[in-house]
């Protein structure tokens, strides 16, 4: 089993991966919480799987479960989903010596996390990631987020859990779409972080090489991502290098309302301001072919029409980059060297070229 411990300034805790562990989850989660209430928050793609095989663990080491599904997808991230989650607490007898598991893709996590982090001011949460998405990245670091209707993730903490338990066989029943869409988070990922990383990233070649490599993915993204989060945990200064492809990816994601996946958004948007800063100087010359290669090459979209939507800037203007003295924009001087370019609110829309 490879262990990452996340030692922050005022709370230490462990990303667990381990290849058919899923059987031990209860026993790991019995290693951190005393018996006490659990919602065990799913949704209605991955509670029929694996909530019954969780919830019997639990139970067996003297929890008692309230299995909690929510409706799959992005839509689940909202104002209404948390008010009847709460109420679902609420009417359960929750207090602040109980817990929240959030097992599911990055959308479970998000919402049960920021459930987790404000209901009564803040009960446990333990993660239990079974997309691609969720454990490469969204597992990890302690953002948790709900969406409005002017963009994504308007609303939300940082709240880190007191454990992560990642089985890369769970993948095994993910829909192809929804494997390769985690895989544009890896790619960013790999993209910041140079060196082996970004070679075994180049030599996947398609969906199959993906799951293949699976446990090497997730272990070298969430290690590069526990660093990150550890040198700075509320996004001060450098962990904005995670947001690379982000400003345009999240605007395009709102304005596809459901139709693009985030990761495939993300997807897009790496390749968008990979371009703009390519034909700036401030990137290599290649590498936004270099970016479209790869993420094709395992089905990736890397376009939309929404790139030139009218809309685009004012979704951009919501980024919460946009901050201080203007928008924080990641780009890459060369792979493994992100950088940040701060464009004045007046200027970005001549910066980004959109009309
Ligand atoms: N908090 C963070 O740091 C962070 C990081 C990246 C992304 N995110 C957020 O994560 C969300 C995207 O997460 P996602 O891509 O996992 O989407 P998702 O949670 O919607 O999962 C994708 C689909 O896969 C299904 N699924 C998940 N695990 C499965 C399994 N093992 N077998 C079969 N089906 C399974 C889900 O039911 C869903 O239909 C977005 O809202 C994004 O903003 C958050
Ligand atoms: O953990 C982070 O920090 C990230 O930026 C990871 C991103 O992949 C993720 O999509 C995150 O939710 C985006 O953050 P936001 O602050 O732009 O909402
Ligand atoms: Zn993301």
């Amino acid at each position: 089993m490879t262990v990452i411990d996340v030692q922050l300034v005022t709370k230490h805790y462990q990303v667990k991966i381990q290849t058919a562990t899923s059987s031990q989850f209860g026993t790991e989660v019995a290693a951190v919480w005393q018996p006490c209430r659990i919602a065990l928050v799913t949704d209605t793609t991955v509670g029929p799987l694996y909530l019954a095989q969780v919830q019997t663990q639990l139970t067996a080491f003297g929890f008692q479960v309230l299995p909690i599904t929510v409706p799959a997808g992005e839509k689940s991230k909202s104002l209404a989903q948390t008010a009847l989650l709460y109420e679902q607490l609420l009417t359960a007898g929750f207090n602040r010596g109980d817990g929240v598991i959030a097992l599911g893709g990055g959308v479970v996590g998000d919402l049960a996390g920021f459930v987790a982090s404000t209901y009564m001011r803040g009960i446990r949460f333990i993660q239990i990631p079974t997309s691609l998405l969720a454990q490469v990245d969204s597992s990890v670091g302690g953002k948790t987020a709900i969406d409005l209707p002017a963009g994504k993730n308007l609303v939300g903490t940082f709240y880190q859990p007191d454990l992560v338990l990642i089985d890369p066989e769970m993948l095994a029943t993910l829909a192809p779409r929804h494997l390769v869409e985690g895989y544009a988070e890896i790619v960013k990922m790999a993209a910041l972080t140079g060196g082996d990383f970004w070679q075994l990233v180049n030599q996947i070649q398609d969906a199959t090489g993906i799951l293949v490599n699976a446990e090497a993915l997730i272990t070298k993204s969430i290690a590069f991502k526990a660093q990150i989060v550890m040198a700075d945990e509320h996004e001060g200064g450098q962990r904005r290098i995670l947001n690379l492809g982000h400003t345009i990816g999240h605007a395009v994601e709102a304005l596809a309302n459901g139709q693009l996946m985030h990761g495939e958004a993300v997807s897009i948007g790496l390749v968008a301001i990979t371009r703009i800063f390519e034909q700036k100087g401030l990137s290599p010359q290649g590498l936004t072919d270099q970016l479209i290669n790869l993420l094709q090459s395992v089905g990736l979209p890397v376009t939309t029409p929404y790139l030139t939507d009218s809309r685009l800037l004012e979704r951009i203007s919501h980024d919460k980059k946009n901050q201080g003295q203007g928008l924080h924009l990641i780009y890459l001087a060369q792979v493994g060297q992100p950088r940040e370019m701060i464009v004045p609110q007046t200027d970005v829309q001549a910066y980004l070229g959109l009309d």
